[in-house]
């Protein structure tokens, strides 16, 4: 019907073993983004939004292959949707000037993505992993605990986590009394935090790990009345009964050294049931996702950043069509852009910068790094069930705990750090 392309390069993680596979549902969000888009009248009249994408495995090699393959084939590209993954994202956005390119990524956590200097041209409508970091010091504060522990497996993303959380708790005035790490094998970790008495520990570790954290100490009486882990939220719900013949405790084991623990996970989802930019709630936007996934939801890796990958496009969408009224006042058009056109580049890098929106995987807007702003869902483990305790709002700086929450503690109250047990004595 004589409407002109825009084409978007799109990487998603789909085969990955190793790393994450989230492309499986984050793709057919965007491409659900794409058709929704391209039947709105008011958005990129004349134009149509179209993807071209190919699988990264998860993998900065083969990521950087297909990069090359999509930029050296035709049609011309003008933004890059992705990567999903931190390793590609890394690799990739640092390069992406090169071609005058913007990244915007739906699926990279790791804070060292927050770099100007480096990630010249790089959006992300996931938060980093550091937005837990504020939530985590407003809880130390609403519990009276000032002297915190820290045990975290020897990768980038939580080396990266733990210097931000330091530099958070030094301004607090919270004192970070051991800071253990682990390669592989968490049990000396763990070990070295019994001998040194932790009460209050935050984990910060994969999955995989964290079944062989907990069996640990569960063998060390790291858990109880005395101690309150603190760890990541977006493990699978039941990640703690998942077979692994390398963790020689039972699901139950884990269970009674994961009693009371409270986790912390960037909100990835609108929870207000207001209409968002596309007309859809998020349950709306949920409800249409499903017949396109291969998969139950608990079997799609991405599922949950789905509303991730959909505000991603939206955001491409609103950013061309702010770009295509602004290239207009200086007689140019997006589709005549090249990989040397550092003009429109501009145009599409400012237009981005200021885009805003309600989405369906809440309000999407960027920082001068950016990066997404994103509420905090904090909650707590009781008989081996997650339940809400509250969203940490980064506008506010505070913790909004849920009404008519009932705290778990084994001891009846929360846990004291080392000092308040003295106060106590
Ligand atoms: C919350 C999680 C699982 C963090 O890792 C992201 C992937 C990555 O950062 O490599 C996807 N979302």
């Amino acid at each position: 019907e004589g409407l002109k392309d825009l084409v978007l390069a799109g990487i998603f993680p789909i085969k990955g073993e190793g790393g994450w596979a989230g492309g499986v549902g984050c793709y057919p969000a965007a491409e659900m983004a794409l058709e929704h888009v391209n039947t709105q009248s008011d958005l990129l009249p004349g134009y149509r939004l179209v993807l071209h994408w190919n699988d990264s495995e998860c993998e900065p090699g083969k990521g950087i292959t297909i990069l090359y393959d999509l930029l050296y084939n035709p049609p011309q590209k003008i933004m890059l949707l992705g990567p999903g993954c931190s390793t590609v994202t890394t690799t990739i956005a640092e390069a992406a000037k090169m071609w005058n390119l913007i990244v915007m990524s739906y699926g990279s956590s790791s804070p060292a993505l927050s770099d100007r200097k480096r990630f010249t041209t790089f959006f992300r409508t996931h938060p980093s992993a550091n937005l837990n970091n504020p939530a985590y010091v407003q809880l130390f504060k609403h519990y009276g605990w000032t002297k915190i522990n820290i045990i975290q497996e020897a990768e980038e993303v939580f080396v990266s986590n733990v210097e931000d959380l330091e530099r958070l708790c030094k301004i607090a005035n919270i004192d970070i009394v051991t800071r253990q790490s682990f390669l592989k094998d968490p049990s000396e970790a763990v070990r070295n935090l019994n001998r040194s008495d932790a009460r209050i520990i935050v984990g910060l570790f994969y999955e995989t790990p964290a079944r062989k954290v907990f069996c640990e100490a569960y063998k060390n009486n790291l858990y109880g009345k005395r101690v309150v882990w603190l760890i990541i939220g977006w493990y699978a719900d039941n990640w703690f009964e998942v077979l692994d013949p390398s963790v020689n405790c039972t699901a139950d084991e884990l269970r009674v050294a994961l009693e009371g623990h409270l986790t912390t996970e960037s909100l990835q989802r609108n929870l207000n049931n207001v209409t968002t930019i596309s007309g859809m709630s998020t349950d709306d936007f949920f409800a249409a996702l499903h017949p396109k996934l291969k998969g139950s939801p608990q079997q799609t890796p991405g599922y949950v950043e789905s509303p991730l990958a959909y505000d991603a496009v939206w955001a491409i969408a609103i950013a061309f069509n702010r770009t295509i009224i602004e290239l207009a006042k200086h007689g140019k058009l997006l589709e005549d852009f090249t990989y040397s056109d550092e003009f429109t580049k501009g145009v599409l890098y400012d237009s981005m910068q200021n885009t805003t929106f309600e989405g369906v995987s809440g309000r999407v807007s960027f920082t001068s790094e950016g990066d997404r702003i994103a509420e905090t869902q904090i909650e707590q483990m009781h008989n081996g069930v997650y339940s809400i305790l509250g969203f940490y709002d980064p506008y506010k700086d505070v913790i909004n705990f849920r009404a008519g929450f009932k705290e778990h503690w084994v001891g009846g109250k929360h846990p004291r750090d080392e000092t308040q047990m003295i106060q106590q004595l």
